[in-house]
């Protein structure tokens, strides 16, 4: 079967949040006084995910990233993964995480069926990570890396840049690549929570190319049917590839493949739309079509694009963390 939406995208990648709780606290993710709990009550059972994971995949849905929060700070989780990677159908099971306890379960994951990690890292100095993380020890995820590397789970980076922050960083990451199998991904700083003045932050995909460029030549790579938004290059010669995600200056909405569940089931159709519907009344009436219904009628809401820019955002700001990015 196969989900297409109003615009003819066809959609077939589920980001499904675990968690809204997180062992950090990123300052382009969650405001500094923090972000109000969901009460254990709301948040969805695993068996409730897992429901909702299935109804995705009978409906069209092919690759689940499972997201937070951090992702891995919820009890139980290894078994859920594992549970989730022998859903019929299902054709890849990946995972977003800041790589503070992939030291511990990296092998765990792996065991459990996830094809590959994305790792969210923003600056390869320890100072610089703990000031955009408020207080995150960078070697842990060093290590985090390193075990990923070692049981063979295949790793891409992303950096979120923000100018007079960590741009200097840029070449360092791209150099990452050379020795390292490692997709590093630069994404533009997106406003989710509108904070005043976060335009200064911004920086461009196109500007981290070009400054990329005055130094390497970067070869396009092909995308393969399944891919995330980025664009991605390889210096010639490296083991590694380079991509940028530019959610802002060149949105990749035309060829948005996906659908959101959060942590308290709440379906969205996009990123910057509270456009969804509720799944959990439909959970507690324990119908296995109606959810596959509900998930149909998500994708029915999809916009064709969203209306974020250096020069404008109306969204309600919300804590990324929240939705899972
Ligand atoms: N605007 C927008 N940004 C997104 C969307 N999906 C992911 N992102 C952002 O892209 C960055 C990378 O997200 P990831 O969780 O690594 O997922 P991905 O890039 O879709 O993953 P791949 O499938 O591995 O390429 C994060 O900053 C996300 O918030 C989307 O649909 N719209
Ligand atoms: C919300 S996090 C959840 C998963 C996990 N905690 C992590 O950090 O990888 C998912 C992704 O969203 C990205 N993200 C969060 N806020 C962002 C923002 N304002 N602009 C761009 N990316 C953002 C993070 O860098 C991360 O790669
Ligand atoms: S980006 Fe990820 S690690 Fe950072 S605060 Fe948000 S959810 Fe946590
Ligand atoms: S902003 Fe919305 S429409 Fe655009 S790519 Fe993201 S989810 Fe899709």
């Amino acid at each position: 079967m196969k989900l297409i939406d109003r615009y003819g995208r066809k959609i077939n990648y589920l980001r499904l949040s675990v968690t809204d709780r997180c062992n950090m606290r990123c300052r382009y993710c969650m405001p500094a006084h923090g972000v109000e709990k969901v009460t254990h009550d709301d948040v969805l059972s695993y068996e409730e995910l897992y429901r909702i994971s299935q109804a995705a995949v009978t409906t069209g849905i092919e690759k689940i990233r499972v997201t937070g929060g951090e992702p891995l700070v919820r009890k139980g989780i290894v078994p859920f993964l594992e549970r989730l990677s022998r859903i019929d159908g299902l054709k890849q099971l990946v995972l977003t995480t800041n790589g503070l306890m992939l030291d511990e379960m990296a092998y765990d994951l792996k065991q459990a069926g996830v094809k590959h990690l994305n790792v969210s890292l923003d600056s390869l100095n320890a100072n610089t990570f703990a000031e955009v993380t408020r207080g995150a020890n960078l070697v842990k995820v060093l290590a985090g890396l390193a075990a990923a590397e070692r049981v063979g789970l295949p790793v891409k980076l992303n950096m979120v840049v923000m100018r007079g922050v960590n741009d200097h960083e840029i070449e360092r990451f791209a150099e990452l690549t050379r020795d390292k199998p490692l997709a590093v991904r630069f994404i533009e700083y997106m406003p989710a929570l509108k904070e005043p003045g976060w335009q200064k932050l911004s920086l461009s995909g196109h500007e981290v190319l070009e400054r990329l460029g005055e130094r390497y030549r970067l070869d396009a790579v092909d995308r393969h049917e399944l891919a995330g938004p980025a664009c991605e290059y390889r210096i010639p010669g490296a083991k590694g590839t380079i991509g940028v995600i530019t959610p802002i200056t060149g949105h990749f909405c035309k060829s948005c493949n996906r659908i959101r569940v959060t942590s308290t089931g709440k379906a969205r159709s996009c990123l910057f739309s509270e456009k969804g519907v509720d799944l959990k009344p439909i959970l507690d009436s324990e119908d296995q079509l109606a959810l596959q219904g509900a998930l149909r009628t998500v994708v029915t809401l999809k916009p064709d694009m969203h209306n974020v820019s250096v020069d404008q955002c109306d969204h309600t700001a919300f804590a990324m963390s929240n939705i899972g990015g």
